[in-house]
């Protein structure tokens, strides 16, 4: 039962003002977006790796995979990055059971969080990463007033991978493309389809680099790391 990896990689970082994708910013000395994919390539329970990129990147990527010699498949994003999951998702072969589906933006994820959403997904068919929220969160309305505070202790901020019974998982993307629904997450689709989805405590070190301040934030994870020997 194969599993592999949705990797995407196909937005256009508005969010870190940069003059192309933020993805080729360095971190470490290397591009965000080779460190991610290294995670996976280098994972011995990865069978399948598609990385999904903009059309910008498209021969760039290739250069780095024939220069790599890297077994991945490279296809092309959608406008959003929900449109970039389903191609991903209908590139992988016939022989995947199982997919995570993770940003290149999040380039701390470890080798054994990605290791434990394999085992989770083999038991729950669809299961997520997150981490309880530290500060209160509230509801505010367009004319900016609060409209509700949820209890703190039932939030969760979730993060990627996001792992899935590939069936499943499209069976998701089909019925949202034919409601013209879009989820900010792959979860969302499922969950839309009634099927529950399990939630593993991840790590607050795998933050999403969105916007400039998490390129400082993640020099410093990189730092600590590298004192911690890891
Ligand atoms: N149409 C899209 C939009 C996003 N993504 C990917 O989804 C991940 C999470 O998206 P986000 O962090 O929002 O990246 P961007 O969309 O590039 O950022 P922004 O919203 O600031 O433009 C990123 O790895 C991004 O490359 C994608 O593959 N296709
Ligand atoms: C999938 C995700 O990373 C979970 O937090 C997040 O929803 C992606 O949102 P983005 O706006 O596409 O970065």
């Amino acid at each position: 039962m194969e599993t592999g990896v949705v990797i995407v990689a196909a937005g256009s970082g508005k969010r870190m003002g940069a003059e192309r994708n933020k993805l080729w910013l360095p971190l470490g000395g290397e591009p965000i977006l080779t460190r991610t994919v290294r995670l996976f390539t280098s994972h011995p329970e990865i069978g399948e790796i598609v990385l999904v990129v903009s059309a910008q990147d498209h021969e760039e990527v290739l250069k780095w995979k024939r220069q790599e010699k890297l077994k991945l498949t490279v296809v092309l994003g959608g406008a959003e990055r929900q449109d970039s999951v389903r191609n991903g998702l209908a590139a992988l072969s016939s022989d995947c059971s199982y997919v995570l589906v993770h940003d290149a933006a999040r380039p701390f994820v470890t080798r054994e969080q990605i290791s434990e959403m394999i085992r989770q997904v083999r038991r729950d068919r669809a299961s997520i990463m997150a981490v309880p929220v530290k500060d209160t969160i509230k509801v505010v309305g367009a004319d900016g007033v609060v409209q509700s505070t949820p209890a703190r202790e039932s939030l969760w901020a979730v993060q990627t991978p996001q792992a899935f019974l590939v069936s499943l998982l499209r069976e998701a993307h089909e019925a949202a493309l034919q409601a013209g629904k879009t989820g900010t997450d792959d979860a969302m689709l499922v969950e839309w389809l009634g099927h529950t989805v399990s939630v593993v405590r991840g790590s607050y070190e795998n933050i999403k680099i969105t916007t400039p301040d998490d390129l400082w934030f993640g020099e410093e994870i990189l730092r600590r790391r590298k004192g911690e020997g890891s």
